[in-house]
């Protein structure tokens, strides 16, 4: 369907390929500007050239399936460009680098594909750099190395279904029973919970602790630990490809060697690793602000109506198209009030954003009624 809509929006078949292809092509980033150091910009120019390559071409595939299906492969390739570990010391295989250089990561993986870049801010720096720093010796030498790999994916889950902002009430429970833990109760929400070898999970080892928060520990979880189980995953607005799924443990017997960091001061790892995840996580819509860029600059100067290309209109953009824009940014404040529920397609608010976008576009574009209405605007001071 978009396809075909392009397809007539331009001039023919070849026009839309060559429009589609230098959309691809990622435009140049002036990182001189930016004060990166030298290494920084090699770092960047060679992730924009393998994301490029590797990712971007795939990126409306993923979308439209809600499935990325080479994961897999593609997470050992980033581990060999030593971007997965890329704040994890050298001796586990990491790569040594600091956070600016991750959100430099983050942001060219998300310019490519903003799913992909999700799951790779969950496994890099969510799970890799909360293990970095807070695993004990023989916890890091045993799951470190093939997270950096690549051979295993990583998640963290700290979420539940009636726990999100407010998320040290969390219900899923902790036992102690001789040398192991047992757990009971579910996560929600847990981006690559569908895939992942290795999770970071928070329970309540004591539910009686004031505050609540005190009562918190944090376990290292592998996929195949008896009673540990993942439901289907969310049929999600965006971010599709990226698979976000519950997470159920029934009696699940965690080993008491898997507690990361100390016994009920889970809390400090939560609290000190959200403030990292905000920080490395920015670089997600950095890179889908330069993908709009990348797709809709060289479109501006291809595309032509009223006789010259469209990117040499948009002298009268000042005055806004107060409904149609409103609607959309009404829909936006929508999802936000249903947090992650208004990001699912079981509730309406994706379908009124989607509809109200219609509404910048149909009947006229914002832009040419920007122009209609700059030039009544004009014709006043003539
Ligand atoms: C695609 C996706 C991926 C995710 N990945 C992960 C993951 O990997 N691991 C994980 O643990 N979690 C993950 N989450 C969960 C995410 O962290 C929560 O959705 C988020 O914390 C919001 O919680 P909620 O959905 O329960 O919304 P609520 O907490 O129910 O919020 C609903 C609305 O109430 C508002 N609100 C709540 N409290 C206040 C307040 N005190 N002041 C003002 N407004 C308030 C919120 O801002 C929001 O607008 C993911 C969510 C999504 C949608």
């Amino acid at each position: 369907m978009a396809a075909a809509v392009l397809g007539r929006a331009v001039a023919g078949a070849g026009l839309r390929v060559r429009l589609l292809r230098r959309g691809c092509a990622g435009l140049a980033v002036d990182d001189t500007v930016n004060g990166l150091s030298t290494e920084q910009r090699q770092l960047r120019q060679t992730m924009t050239k393998f994301c490029q390559e590797h990712l971007a071409p795939k990126a409306q595939q993923i979308d439209q399936e809600n499935e990325f299906k080479d994961m897999r492969e593609f997470w050992k390739k980033l581990g060999e460009l030593g971007v997965l570990g890329i704040t994890a010391p050298v001796e586990y295989g990491g790569s040594a680098l600091g956070y600016l250089d991750h959100v430099l990561v983050m942001e060219e993986i998300s310019r490519a594909s903003g799913a992909v870049g999700l799951s790779y801010g969950a496994h890099s720096n969510l799970c890799i750099n909360q293990l970095v720093r807070n695993g004990n010796e023989a916890q890091k030498e045993k799951y470190l190395p093939k997270l950096i790999s690549g051979e295993h994916i990583g998640a963290l889950a700290m979420s539940e279904p009636n726990a999100g902002s407010d998320v040290v009430s969390m219900k899923l429970k902790a036992d102690k029973k001789g040398d192991y833990f047992v757990l009971n109760g579910s996560k929600f929400w847990i981006t690559n919970g569908p895939d992942a070898d290795v999770l970071i999970v928070y329970a309540k080892t004591d539910v009686n602790a004031v505050p609540a928060s005190r009562g918190i520990t944090a376990f290292i979880v592998e996929r195949g630990m008896a009673g540990f189980s993942t439901a289907p995953k969310l049929n999600k607005l965006g971010m599709r490809g990226s698979n976000t799924c519950e997470l159920i443990f029934e009696d699940c017997k965690i080993p008491a060697a898997n507690v990361l960091g100390a016994l009920s001061k889970g809390v400090y790892v939560l609290m000190s690793g959200l403030d990292l995840e905000r920080l490395v996580l920015s670089g997600g819509p950095l890179g889908l602000m330069q993908a709009v860029l990348d797709h809709a600059i060289p479109y501006l100067h291809v595309r032509e109506a009223f006789g010259q290309k469209i990117g040499h209109f948009q002298d009268c953009a000042g005055v806004i198209l107060y409904s149609a824009e409103c609607a959309t940014q009404v829909a936006l404040d929508g999802i936000q009030c249903l947090g992650g529920n208004g990001y699912i397609n079981d509730f309406p608010m994706g379908r009124f954003l989607r509809d109200a976008k219609l509404y910048e576009i149909g009947a006229g574009t914002s832009e040419v009624r920007r122009l209609i209405i700059g030039r009544a605007f004009n014709a006043t001071f003539k």
